[in-house]
This record gives structure tokens, C-alpha cells and sequence, in this order.
């Protein structure tokens, strides 16, 4: 998924609606100046109540006119809109969180990226396909024995498919993942 970005069709539209995304952010525990990224932004579901609770925001969005509305609906908020491929992402040089609900079909690149080594990740709170969260909680995730010396992976809320507009053929929860150390 880089370069021209996905192929028509496979842009993974599955917005959150308001309450369900209220309730994600609440989980993450977000306070206000945290920088986090919003990865997969769509038009700003997770936006909204990230800027609520004081984040500053990076909102990630590769579809160019959902970038666009996310810049016109968050201009006088504290929200870059960064339109680029989340496979792409230049990660921030300073502590940072993520809280996203991303294309499920970018999950594993997404993680990998956000765990590699230089990486100054402090959480992410990603809702993501349930059997993918069970994968990286029970000790089957790639990479594992590198990076789980300094994070935790847990299930974080579970979410119905009518969370979700047109709700997604698969069950959904939010991975948790938090720095233990450094
Ligand atoms: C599942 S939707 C979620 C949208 C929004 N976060 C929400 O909860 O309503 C995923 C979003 O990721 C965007 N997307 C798809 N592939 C992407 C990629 N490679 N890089 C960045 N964003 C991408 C889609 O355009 C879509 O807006």
C-alpha cells in the first residue's frame, strides 16, 4: 500500500461512531499536551475526542479528500493533518502515543513500525481485528522477543460490529500497548 496508495476499493472505510470513539479515548488515559497519533484518521472520528482531552494531534490520512475535510473540520484545533502512507510513517522524535483505529489490512506493518527499535513510543491504544489483538496478547506476535522487554500488550474495550459504519464482517478490540521501561 505505497506509492499510489491502495487500490480502488480497499480503503478500509469503517468509520467509529462518536460514542464508541469517546470511549476509546477515555480507555487510552490521554492528558492534555500528550502528543499522539492518529493513524488512519478517516475524517476524525478519533480526532474530535483526542482534541477534547487536550492531545496535540497528528492525524495520518493517505485518501486525499478525507485529508482535506480533516484540515478544514480541525483548522483551529491543535491537529497536523499529515496525508502520507501509514506503511510510510516517519515516526515523531519525542515520547509519543498512538491512539487509531487503522486499516485492519496495515495492522502488522503499523505495529512493527511502532515497536522498532529507536521507536519513542509510550502507548498505543489500537482497534484492530480481535483475532489480530489475540495474536499480539497471548505470545504469537512477530518480533516478540525484541521488543516485549520494554512494552506490555494487553485487550483493552471490545467492540460490537454496529460500533462501526457498515460494521466490519470480523469482531473488533483495541490492543493496548504500553512502555514498561526506559
Ligand atoms: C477503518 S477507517 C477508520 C477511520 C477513522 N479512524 C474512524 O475511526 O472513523 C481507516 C482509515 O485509514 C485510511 N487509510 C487506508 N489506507 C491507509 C494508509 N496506507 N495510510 C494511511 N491511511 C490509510 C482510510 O482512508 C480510512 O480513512
Amino acid at each position: 500500500m505505497s506509492g499510489s496508495g491502495p487500490a480502488r476499493g480497499a480503503w478500509g472505510w469503517h468509520p467509529l461512531d462518536s460514542r464508541w470513539a469517546q470511549r476509546v479515548v477515555d480507555a487510552a488515559g490521554v492528558r492534555p499536551g500528550d502528543l499522539v497519533l492518529d493513524v488512519g484518521a478517516g475524517l476524525g472520528a478519533l480526532t474530535a475526542p483526542l482534541v477534547r482531552a487536550g492531545a496535540d494531534v497528528v492525524a495520518v490520512e493517505l485518501h486525499p479528500h478525507r485529508a482535506d475535510r480533516l484540515r478544514r473540520r480541525f483548522a483551529d484545533a491543535p491537529v497536523r493533518v499529515v496525508r502520507a502512507d501509514a506503511a510510510d510513517l516517519r515516526l515523531p522524535t519525542r515520547p509519543f502515543r498512538v491512539v487509531s483505529s487503522p486499516p485492519y489490512g496495515i495492522s502488522t506493518e503499523l505495529l512493527k513500525r511502532l515497536l522498532s527499535p529507536r521507536s519513542r513510543l509510550v502507548s498505543a491504544d489500537l482497534v484492530l481485528q480481535r483475532q489480530v489483538v489475540n495474536r499480539w496478547v497471548d505470545g504469537r506476535a512477530p518480533g516478540r522477543a525484541r521488543w516485549s522487554r520494554y512494552y506490555d500488550t494487553s485487550i483493552g474495550i471490545r467492540l460490537p460490529r454496529k460500533a462501526f459504519t457498515p460494521p466490519p464482517h470480523v469482531d473488533s478490540a483495541v490492543l493496548r500497548i504500553q512502555r514498561t521501561t526506559r
